[in-house]
């Protein structure tokens, strides 16, 4: 089949390149000209486990191509993807800008039937309004399909190859048998196509984001009240996780959740809510605890150093709003960076792939270390912001011989509290008693 993708961003070039990988002859679009000239030379964009290799390879055999001209790409697919960005405007709604912009023109391009999917993460109506954006210039038939991508980043390849399930909202028989098709390969391994009507697919989308931030926010309070009744998190996460009903995943409890999507997709769902005059108070509520909880670590961290950090330094390991890639969006690091500063320290930090991104964010507000030992270098304290493997078991001798005291504040529990005991540490963490 051919296939079309509008927005060479994360979720475009991932399905670009997934959609390729089945044998799919893909074009991808983006306005960004450099973008595409470095993703036609073989260079990836992106830093996401699994994905370089399998670009490259659908580059090389000629299944994967790249355009910024929309007439270009769209010409002979039978399928047209939107994988556009949809950030939040000012009032916390998702800007449309993108999505209606490109409609538009496709309007004035179209010739013959094709299905138009949105990919983006887009409030309910949206759909109506592509249709309608493309029938203003267009008067022949074609569809337009809801199908939100639910992929994680970090794991985006394995998400998109072997999905939970396929969200499909469409009324347009032919679309459905052209999006029946193009997902067989996906969904063989079991996993269900799941139509319905577009409305029901916008929503479902910020439905599932929104729970998984109710489910993280709610063990965020549960862990502040650990603190404060003498429990430890860690059990509870364990003692509930166990009941099916619940689930084990997504219950870690830390320094709240970041990333280009839980709090733009949050928030717009409230947005959406106060349009129809509904006041969604869960995730208000969930809202508010996210921002207190990006902060959480700061109270212990003035209490050790008796309310004085002027001229502290501390090593802050991890800046990506979570391990395994280099996305800095609304990631809790960049909060503490700034709460940090703010009170007169300064911060030595340590990342494996997000530090370019961050540098090009704060300048030289901060010092970037060549690895995580030599962020400890003269810091006072250890800070963990994301856990990314190589911390969970580092050279704890080390850390003890660099940090000018033994103290580690960590945002993400990613040790175990007795060894740190043992080996001597003062430790505070996220919902467990303080190791002193
Ligand atoms: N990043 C993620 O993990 C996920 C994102 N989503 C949703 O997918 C959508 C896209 O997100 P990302 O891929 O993260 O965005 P992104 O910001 O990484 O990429 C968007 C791309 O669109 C391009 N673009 C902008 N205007 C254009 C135009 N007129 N024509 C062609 N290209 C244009 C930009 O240059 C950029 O390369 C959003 O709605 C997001 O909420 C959904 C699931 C996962
Ligand atoms: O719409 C999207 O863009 C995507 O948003 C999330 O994916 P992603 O933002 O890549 O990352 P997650 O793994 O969901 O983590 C989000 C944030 O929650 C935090 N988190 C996650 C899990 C947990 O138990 N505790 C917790 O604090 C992470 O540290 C991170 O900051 C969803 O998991 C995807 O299904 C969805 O497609």
């Amino acid at each position: 089949m051919k296939i079309a993708v509008v927005g060479t961003g994360y979720v475009g070039l991932v399905t670009g390149t997934c959609f390729a990988e089945t044998g799919n002859q893909v074009i991808c679009v983006d306005i960004d000209k450099s973008k595409v000239d470095k993703l036609s030379n073989g260079q990836i964009t992106i830093y996401e486990p699994g994905l370089e290799k399998i670009f490259l390879r659908n580059l090389k055999e000629g299944r994967l191509h790249f355009t910024t001209n929309l007439a270009e790409g769209v010409k002979d697919a039978a399928i047209v993807f939107l994988a556009l960005p949809t950030p939040p405007g000012e009032d916390g709604s998702a800007d449309l800008k993108y999505i209606l912009g490109v409609a538009d023109d496709l309007g004035k391009i179209l010739t013959d039937y094709k299905v138009i999917v949105d990919k983006s993460t887009v409030p309910v109506g949206t759909a109506d309004k592509v249709q309608a954006a493309i029938a203003k210039n267009f008067k022949g038939a074609f569809a337009v399909v809801s199908n939100p991508e639910f992929l994680r980043e970090g794991v985006a390849v394995e998400d998109f190859m072997k999905p939970d399930r396929v969200v499909v909202g469409t009324s347009d028989e032919r679309a459905k048998k052209v999006m029946t098709e193009l997902y067989a390969p996906f969904v063989r391994s079991g996993n269900p196509v799941i139509f319905m009507d577009e409305k029901s697919a916008e929503l479902t989308k910020y439905a599932a984001n929104s729970f998984l931030a109710v489910k993280i926010s709610f063990m965020n309070e549960i862990a502040r009240l650990c603190e404060r009744l003498g429990a430890d998190v860690d059990m509870v996460r364990k003692g509930i996780g166990s009941d099916e009903r619940i689930g084990k995943r997504f219950l870690f409890p830390g320094i709240g959740y970041g990333g280009s999507c839980f709090p733009k997709d949050v928030q717009a769902l409230v947005k959406s809510s106060s349009e129809v005059q509904y006041d969604f108070e869960i995730l208000n509520a969930v809202m508010k605890v996210n921002e207190e909880q990006k902060l959480f670590l700061m109270p212990k961290i003035n209490s050790y150093f008796n309310n004085d950090l002027k001229g502290k330094r501390f090593a802050l390991w991890g800046l990506a709003f979570k391990p395994n890639t280099d996305d800095i969006r609304e990631a809790p690091a960049l909060y503490m960076i700034d709460a940090l500063t703010e009170a007169g320290a300064t911060v030595h930090a340590y990342d494996p792939e997000a530090m370019p991104n961050v540098k090009q964010v704060v300048g030289d507000k901060i010092d970037f270390a060549q690895n995580q030992y030599d962020a400890l270098e003269n810091a006072d304290a250890l800070i963990i912001a994301t856990e990314w493997s190589e911390f969970r078991t580092p050279e704890f001798e080390k850390i003890s011989s660099m940090l000018k005291n033994k103290v580690i504040f960590d945002g993400r529990n990613v040790y175990d509290r007795e060894q740190m005991k043992q080996l001597g540490f003062f430790y505070e963490s996220v919902g467990r008693e303080a190791v002193k």
